[in-house]
């Protein structure tokens, strides 16, 4: 991926499947957020290409067929105008399903997120973790197969974060591919069961996500050779 002939990243090939819990790690600016628009169908490589399989064929109107089915939810996630409601009733009405199971995953959506006291209000008039959380359950509502979350838990309180967690892991049990960004080790990544890591402008995979014990240990010897030089 390049950007005005300045190489972002460069890889040979990467899979990214129904199943897949994977934490995605790099520096600001290292290209996190670029990769998950790409593996949405968002934005295309300058160079190689996205091989989708599984997918329903797209229709003529759709510019992409992962569109839909890959979704990639935005830190500051995008809203429609109107209620919270409006916006999960939204989802809701993208689903196929008998209208008893759509309201049925409405009202878990609704429970899970706890939103219930704010169902009436305005999505606008949402504090940043409250955007968070609706734009979770909305994703969990249409059931994508694979889901990129960028940043989902920054600047969240204790209370939030664990309601952001639970979801997560709801979406984890459904058999979702999760592809998820954060700077920080925390219960988030500990959700994960393989690592990716934009460094150096190629991205490094590995079955082993790294733990706050194993971060502190490379830290310290970091810190260790730093002292001795
Ligand atoms: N459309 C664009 N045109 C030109 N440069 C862009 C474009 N989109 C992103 N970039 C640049 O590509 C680089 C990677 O951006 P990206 O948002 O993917 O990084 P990130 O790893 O998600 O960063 P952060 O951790 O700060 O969110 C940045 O230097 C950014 O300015």
């Amino acid at each position: 991926m390049k950007f005005k002939q300045i190489t972002l990243f460069n890889v040979e090939k990467l899979t990214f499947k129904q199943g897949d819990v994977i934490y995605l790690q790099g520096d600001n600016g290292s290209g996190k957020s670029t990769l998950m628009k790409i593996l949405a169908g968002l934005i295309t490589p300058s160079e190689g290409q996205i091989i989708s399989q599984g997918f329903a064929p797209k229709s003529w109107w759709q510019p992409d067929s992962l569109l839909g089915k890959a979704v990639y939810l935005h830190q500051h996630p995008y809203l429609f105008e109107g209620s919270v409601k409006y916006n999960l009733t939204y989802a809701l009405n993208q689903l196929k399903t008998p209208a008893s199971e759509r309201n049925e995953r409405m009202h878990q959506a609704i429970n899970m997120a706890q939103l219930e006291d704010l169902l009436n209000h305005n999505a606008s008039d949402l504090s940043g973790g409250e955007r968070q959380r609706l734009a979770i359950a909305r994703a969990w509502i249409i059931q994508p197969k694979l889901l990129m979350l960028d940043e989902p838990i920054s600047n969240m309180d204790k209370q939030s974060q664990r309601l952001v967690l639970a979801m997560i892991n709801q979406l984890k049990l459904d058999g979702t591919g999760l592809l998820i960004s954060s700077h920080q080790i925390c219960g988030l990544t500990a959700l994960c069961q393989q690592h990716w890591h934009i460094k150096q402008r190629t991205i490094h995979t590995s079955m082993h996500v790294p733990t706050a014990e194993t971060v502190h240990q490379t830290n310290t010897t970091e810190l260790h050779y730093g002292t001795t030089d």
